[in-house]
């Protein structure tokens, strides 16, 4: 296989990365469909909008252990004047009442009961007292009721065929609960993305391999695992790939045949054994850019071969941290029918001076806290790229504009939240 160039390895087109996002989004695919137990379908999507096929609750439900009664018959009712009804019969939950309240009558309930016909309120069994006389129950009420008291109308929740669950959404117990009780055993969900994932680079080592002078161990594959789990895909991890452009391009080939998109890492700069750029040059697909005005990852390159993704994300850990976070997770999110599929954003307030000097936006990996009510961020260490450490304490990106001298302490800043499952 050819080689670009050194020369031409700098001869890139760089976009913005809102630019760069909005490509992707233009070749996202929702993906195929199956049909899950519910107990296998948390952290899964949905498939199809789920309606409610019965109103919720789908009968009048009492709130309280008490009596039902109409309301009416309480007027008046006090510790001195106390309105005594007849206890026409006990409503245990799960039964049918038989009897109709009427104006002299209740019957005795417990929680979650269906309320009889007649009655509209429910006196707590603490405000009640009841009492035997000539082989008949009376309670007496000593407190006033209101209309509807203790009482769930039906479809209180939800009307009968309206939307519990849009298409997309993601299966946290919430969504679990409701769908058990619509009855759903079995439910339409998106297959989860198959990925790809590669590092490449002849100094990276085994995680069980001793260090050897200027080797690393390859951190980045299973940090990239870690991520498309999190954002509901199954990574494929495969071997390291060294810096030989001919066997990534018959690896990555390969890859396209069992992976629904394929993640390299490394190997996408400018440098001598940057194999990337010579796989984008001589590949069969569509390359979508390949430089992003961003620190980090500005090197980062997307390109797509009959509707599958290849993404190289630098090497660098923070690089490829934010690569997999702007570029990756919308992908995975929208082949799993995900409505929003950016990172949902914020505006923050900064918690301490910025100053280094941009000439790109930078992703600045963040941490962000409340103080006096109001929402702030600060670096979660070290900026360089090649930092590893700062990646665990993030839970966002803030986003210092490009130009200028950086940002001050208390002015306001975008802010990116990270390990968003909604
Ligand atoms: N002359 C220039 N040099 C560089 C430029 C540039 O514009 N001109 N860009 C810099 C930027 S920005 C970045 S980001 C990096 C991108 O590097 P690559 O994507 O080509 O990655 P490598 O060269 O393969 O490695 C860089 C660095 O990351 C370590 N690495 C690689 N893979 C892994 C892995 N799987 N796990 C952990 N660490 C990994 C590697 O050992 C290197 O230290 O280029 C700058 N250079
Ligand atoms: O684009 Mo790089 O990740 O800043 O070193
Ligand atoms: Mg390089």
């Amino acid at each position: 296989m050819e080689r670009v160039q050194l020369s031409n390895r700098f001869r890139r087109n760089a976009i913005q990365p809102d630019a760069a996002q909005k490509m992707i989004q233009q070749h996202i695919r929702p993906g195929d469909v199956e049909r899950v137990p519910l107990e296998e379908a948390f952290g899964r999507r949905l498939a199809a909008d789920v309606f409610a096929s019965d109103p919720m609750p789908h009968f009048c439900r009492s709130g309280m252990d008490g009596f039902a009664v109409r309301w009416e018959s309480t007027i008046g009712a006090s510790s001195d004047q106390p309105v005594v009804l007849e206890v026409i019969e006990s409503i245990p939950c799960g039964s049918t009442p038989t009897k109709a309240i009427t104006g002299n009558t209740a019957s005795r309930i417990m929680t979650g009961a269906m309320v009889p016909e007649g009655a509209n309120a429910v006196v707590m069994l603490e405000i009640a007292e009841c009492f035997e006389q000539d082989g008949k129950t009376f309670v007496s009420i000593k407190k006033e009721q209101k209309e509807g008291q203790n009482i769930t109308l039906p479809g209180f929740e939800l009307a009968k065929g309206e939307l519990v669950l849009e298409k997309g959404r993601n299966i946290h117990a919430g969504e679990i609960a409701l769908l058990a009780a619509f009855g759903v055993g079995t439910v339409n969900v998106f297959k989860r993305p198959k990925v790809a994932i590669f590092a490449t680079g002849s100094e990276l080592l085994g995680i069980h391999a001793p260090l050897e002078p200027g080797k690393i161990r390859n951190s980045n594959t299973h940090m990239l695992a870690a991520l498309v789990r999190e954002a509901g895909g199954t990574p494929i991890l495969l071997e390291t790939i060294p810096d030989d452009a001919e066997q990534a391009m018959e690896r990555i080939t390969d890859a396209f045949t069992m992976a629904d998109c394929v993640i390299t890492t490394g190997g996408v700069s400018v440098g001598d054994y940057d194999i990337m750029v010579d796989i984008f040059e001589a590949w069969e697909g569509t390359t979508l850019f390949n430089k992003v005005m961003m620190r980090p990852g500005s090197p980062t390159t997307v390109g797509v071969m009959k509707d599958k993704f290849l993404f190289a994300l630098s090497g660098n850990p923070g690089a490829c941290f934010v690569g997999f976070e702007l570029f990756v997770r919308p992908v995975l999110w929208g082949m799993q029918g995900k409505k929003d599929v950016l990172p949902p954003e914020a505006t923050a307030f900064l918690g301490e001076d910025f100053t280094k000097v941009n000439a790109y936006p930078r992703f600045v990996r963040a941490k962000s806290y409340i103080e006096d009510g109001k929402v702030y961020v600060k670096m979660a260490g070290p900026d360089q790229s090649s930092v590893m450490l700062s990646i665990k304490d993030s839970d966002c990106f803030m986003v210092i504009p490009p130009g200028g001298c950086g940002v001050l302490a208390g002015e306001k800043v975008r802010m990116i939240q990270l390990g968003v499952t909604e």
